[in-house]
């Protein structure tokens, strides 16, 4: 009954602010409903924006946010927002949706412990940068990160890559070759390329490095199938 109520409020304030067209089918779902349509800024200024400095960011972060904060002056790059819940990052109605679900990098109720990043995109170049800190609840060898969370900034990354030059994909296939470990709590340097559209099959290429590029610590190819029209 109250959480009906808090929907139904929450309906009213953004339909206020935005016309809503968008429709997504749970329980039931079709693989076409899976795709989405992505905003490209905040929908409330109410809502937290994960990609901004907190705390927890290191010096080396900082530096590198602070370098592509500048770069999106003179154009060409562009900060994207990140929200708690992929609804928030859809065009349309998600609210149903959203309701006691999270996106699986922003699922911790604490900064720093997880995954901790921002990402800027350059629509010319169709790249998608992600400057990423692992927290200390990514371990998988002792002091490093667990590779299915650097397959997981990979995707993330790379699949943002494609969803903002394409619209509305799904990962079909992702390969990574792990050169070097990546220390928990290092700054990550992540960057993805869309390299050539098919049709509907998007393939990309992504690698992460350390902060300053002297380390490379994975390469990955990824293809990506564009939603139906
Ligand atoms: C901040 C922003 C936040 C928002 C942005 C957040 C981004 C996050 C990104 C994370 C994305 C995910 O994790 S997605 C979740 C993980 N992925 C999944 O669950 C996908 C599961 N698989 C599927 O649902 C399906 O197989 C699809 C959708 C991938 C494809 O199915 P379909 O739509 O029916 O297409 P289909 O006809 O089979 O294939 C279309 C064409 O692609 C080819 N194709 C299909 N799959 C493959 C494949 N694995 N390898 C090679 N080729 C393939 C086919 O041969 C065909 O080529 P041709 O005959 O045309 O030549």
């Amino acid at each position: 009954m109250v959480l009906a109520m808090l929907r139904g409020c929450r309906r009213l304030l953004h339909k206020s602010k935005t016309l809503y067209t968008y429709r997504i089918q749970h329980q039931e779902t079709t693989i076409s409903s899976c795709y989405y349509s992505v905003r490209h800024h905040c929908p409330t200024e109410e809502l937290r924006d994960f990609g901004l400095p907190n705390t927890t960011w290191s010096q080396n972060l900082r530096n590198l946010y602070n370098k592509f904060m500048e770069l999106s002056k003179t154009g060409g790059w562009t900060r994207i927002p990140s929200h708690n819940t992929i609804a928030h990052h859809l065009e349309g109605d998600p609210l149903e949706t959203g309701i006691g679900k999270r996106m699986f990098l922003r699922n911790l109720d604490s900064d720093g412990l997880g995954f901790e990043y921002c990402m800027f995109y350059n629509k010319d170049e169709r790249r998608m940068v992600c400057l990423f800190q692992p927290g200390p609840y990514l371990e998988g060898p002792p002091g490093y990160a667990h590779g299915g969370c650097i397959a997981t900034i990979i995707d993330s990354t790379a699949g943002a890559g494609a969803v903002y030059t394409c619209g509305s994909v799904m990962t079909a296939n992702l390969n990574i070759t792990y050169h070097k470990p990546v220390p928990l709590g290092s700054t990550l340097f992540v960057e993805s390329h869309v390299d050539k559209i098919q049709g509907r099959k998007v393939y990309s290429s992504c690698h992460i490095q350390s902060y300053d590029g002297v380390i490379l610590h994975a390469e990955a190819t990824a293809l990506f199938i564009k939603a139906n029209q």
